[in-house]
């Protein structure tokens, strides 16, 4: 490693070989748990689990509802890895350390990437408690420049100037909404376009006004940078938000919202989530990237 910020290629290979002789498992998808979703790991079986502590190079997470471990296993005869607890930038973790994990995913072999996260709702159609499918996002401290493609970028994992359109898969998001059909839990999914904020603050009125006037239907603090470098390395993105509030938009409303509040309803969906996970990964195709 060379400096606190700069990562170089052999910090993410060396990250990955250490797992490797770790581990029998060899993932083709990795999930990203967001606040309070890291039941997602416990259908895996066969399970291999690391404290972030132990892995050369991997951040340390501290947030609540956000454990710090790395669990690998089989899902429906996939073998997947999962993050129970993600980075953000508010921690004080740079954009490479943040996204750090991905790049390993990558020298594993992965070539899917499910994301998932809470978020706050500005749509005015959507309750808390609703799943958001993504189907594009709007990466706010991206467009000011915080972005972790920033500097040399290394071409073995992809291109200077990665394209941003279509980054969310669209036969992945297809087979979500089928599945919640069959599932019965349609009236509570949407799809729709989910805003990164810095945080850690929730946002100001004014701020979820200036959101919603630009057609946010969630906002969260995370799941851009991860996204962008997913993507920039070929790897397939599908995302979930679970709205654990709304937004407050008015100055008559005396609501606030609260990390405690995000937890308890993350475990109020826990269940739908991780079942609409595990028939995803069971049907998904993971050999040629066409769901
Ligand atoms: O990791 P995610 O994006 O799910 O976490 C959200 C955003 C903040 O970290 C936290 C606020 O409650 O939950
Ligand atoms: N805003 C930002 N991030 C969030 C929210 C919110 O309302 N809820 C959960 N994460």
């Amino acid at each position: 490693m060379h400096s606190k910020d700069q990562i170089c290629h052999e910090d993410y290979q060396r990250a990955a070989d250490w797992l490797l002789s770790q581990t029998q498992h060899r993932p083709k998808v990795a999930i990203i748990c967001g606040s309070g979703l890291g039941m997602l790991a416990d259908g895996l079986k066969c399970q291999d689990s690391f404290k972030y502590s132990d892995i050369p190079g991997f951040p340390q997470s501290t947030v609540k509802g956000h454990a710090g471990r790395l669990v690998f296993g089989e899902l429906k005869g996939k073998t997947c890895v999962c993050m129970q607890g993600r980075f953000h930038m508010y921690e004080g973790h740079s954009l490479s350390k943040v996204t750090f994990p991905v790049r390993v995913f990558k020298l594993l072999g992965v070539d899917t990437l499910i994301v998932t996260n809470a978020a706050g709702s500005l749509a005015d159609s959507y309750n808390c408690g609703d799943i958001m499918i993504i189907r594009d996002h709007i990466n706010f401290p991206g467009l000011a420049g915080l972005n972790p493609l920033n500097g040399p970028n290394d071409e073995k994992f992809g291109p200077r100037f990665p394209p941003m359109s279509g980054v969310y898969d669209r036969g992945l998001r297809k087979m979500a909404l089928d599945i919640c059909k069959g599932m019965g839990v349609s009236q509570y999914v949407q799809e729709g376009v989910y805003c990164m904020v810095g945080g850690p603050n929730f946002e100001s009125i004014a701020e979820a006004r200036l959101l919603h006037r630009l057609g946010v239907d969630a906002v969260g603090m995370s799941t851009a940078p991860e996204v962008l470098v997913a993507s920039h390395c070929g790897i397939r993105v599908f995302g979930l938000s679970l709205i654990t509030n709304k937004v407050v938009k008015s100055y008559e409303d005396n609501e606030t919202v609260n990390h405690e509040a995000v937890l308890e309803v993350s475990k109020m969906r826990s269940e739908t989530l991780q079942a609409l996970v595990t028939e995803l990964i069971s049907r998904m195709d993971i050999n040629n990237n066409t769901a």
